[in-house]
């Protein structure tokens, strides 16, 4: 098993624990957040397979996980979720919009509270109709899933994919939140870490197009299916709500 861990962060009263966590199978970026003086955290985008080390790492670190949250409805990776929820008692989360079930359904203007921090939920479809941006106000930072990579975006060319949604998303959602947001993407696959608003509105080879030209160049990315599609799509309609079939908990532990 593969995997790094980035970063710490936070001072004062209400003092942020933060982890970046990768998934080197499917370049996937988990992030924790928690709150050292109630002890509640919660996970975005945590993956099946290393459930256990995240985990792991929130006992180390002397929290409580309550909620398992997902930006979307992923299809190259299996979510965390309910192997979380039963090593943790957690609870899943994700939008309503997503077509999937889960113990809480979000949309834009609801917040997620854990302990004495909240994100608010911000709706960014295109790359799936129940894509979510989770903005962190307080600390300036944003939790963009697969709608805004680092110099890049989300595939539109499955499940409910759709290029000119996403551009307007992501121009009218994302690139209105203040310039120095931190933007952290549910996925990179050139070892970056982090971006910032200003970077993609300047840099971004895809969104510093016109729509038209958008919508080209993403009609035209000819990239490979995610080779656990087949798998992650039902497993994630249910999102930790059921057991997992026999066949999908080998290593699990
Ligand atoms: N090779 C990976 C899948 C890579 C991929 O398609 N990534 C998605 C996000 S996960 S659905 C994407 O939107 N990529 C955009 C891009 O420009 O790369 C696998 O087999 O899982």
């Amino acid at each position: 098993m593969a995997f790094r861990c980035f970063s710490s962060l936070g001072a004062g009263k209400n003092t942020l624990v933060f982890r970046q966590l990768f998934d080197c199978v499917s370049s996937t970026y988990t992030y924790l957040l928690g709150d050292a003086t109630t002890k509640k955290c919660i996970l975005i985008d945590p993956v099946l397979e290393l459930a256990r080390r995240d985990f792991q790492l929130i006992k180390e670190l002397n929290l409580k996980l309550i909620y398992a949250v997902n930006t979307h409805m992923h299809a190259d990776h299996i979510t965390g979720s309910g192997h979380l929820k039963r090593l943790s008692g957690c609870k899943s989360i994700i939008s309503k919009h997503s077509g999937a079930e889960a113990d809480i359904l979000v949309t834009e203007g609801d917040y997620i509270d854990f302990g004495n921090h909240k994100l608010r939920v911000l709706n960014t479809p295109g790359h799936t109709n129940g894509c979510c941006t989770f903005c962190f106000e307080e600390h300036g930072m944003a939790f963009t899933g697969d709608a805004l990579l680092i110099r890049g975006c989300g595939r539109t060319d499955f499940q409910e994919g759709d290029a000119a949604t996403l551009y307007n998303s992501v121009h009218q959602k994302i690139f209105a939140l203040p310039d120095q947001t931190l933007l952290y993407p549910a996925h990179d696959y050139n070892g970056l870490t982090v971006t910032t608003v200003d970077e993609e509105k300047r840099l971004n080879p895809r969104l510093t197009k016109s729509l038209h030209d958008f919508v080209h160049i993403m009609d035209n990315l000819k990239l490979g299916y995610p080779k656990q599609i087949d798998k992650a799509l039902p497993a994630n309609k249910v999102c930790g709500l059921y057991n997992l079939p026999e066949e999908l908990k080998d290593g699990l532990s």
